[in-house]
């Protein structure tokens, strides 16, 4: 007899999406608005996307950082932080969140989102998405 250990949602898949937060000389961590045309639009998040096939977290966050923001990180400067894992309604992410305080060129958000240095108690004036609540206390008490 098999026993049935599934509580509440089951998603079909999970999204393996991994995410940064850029520390400043100030404490402030960088946010960017997710732009009109994608789920979740208008919605501030921290800097990262999916994780594609044959990548580590760490080598998305490289080409993600370049693609988005214009700026070069080496791994070796991603510390991590924690991670999120969350029930959406069509899929469960999971998305780790590194610390970086080190990077190489200005910040230039390169598809055009807005971008926000916000000191970690000021974080909760920004709607998030909800996997981020939990890395939101966190980084408060951290930073
Ligand atoms: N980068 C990032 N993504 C986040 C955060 N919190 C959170 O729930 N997500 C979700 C939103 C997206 O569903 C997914 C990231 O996907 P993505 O940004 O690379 O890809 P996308 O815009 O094309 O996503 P989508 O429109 O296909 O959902 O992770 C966060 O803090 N940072």
């Amino acid at each position: 007899m098999s026993v049935d250990l599934r509580q509440g949602k089951t998603p079909e898949k999970t999204v393996f999406v991994s995410a940064v937060a850029l520390v400043d000389a100030d404490h402030r961590v960088l946010i960017a608005q997710r732009p009109e045309g994608k789920s979740m639009a208008g919605l501030w998040e921290f800097p990262g996307g999916k994780v594609e096939p044959g990548e580590t977290p760490e080598m998305a966050l490289v080409r993600e950082l370049k693609e988005e923001l214009g700026i070069d990180i080496t791994e070796s400067c991603l510390a991590p932080f924690t991670f999120a894992s969350f029930t959406y309604d069509d899929f469960h992410l999971m998305m780790p969140l590194y610390l970086c305080r080190v990077w190489k060129g200005e910040i230039t958000p390169m598809e055009g989102q807005q971008v926000k240095w916000v000191r970690p108690v000021r974080l909760g004036d920004y709607p998030m998405p909800p996997a981020d609540v939990p890395l939101v206390a966190m980084l408060r008490d951290f930073l």
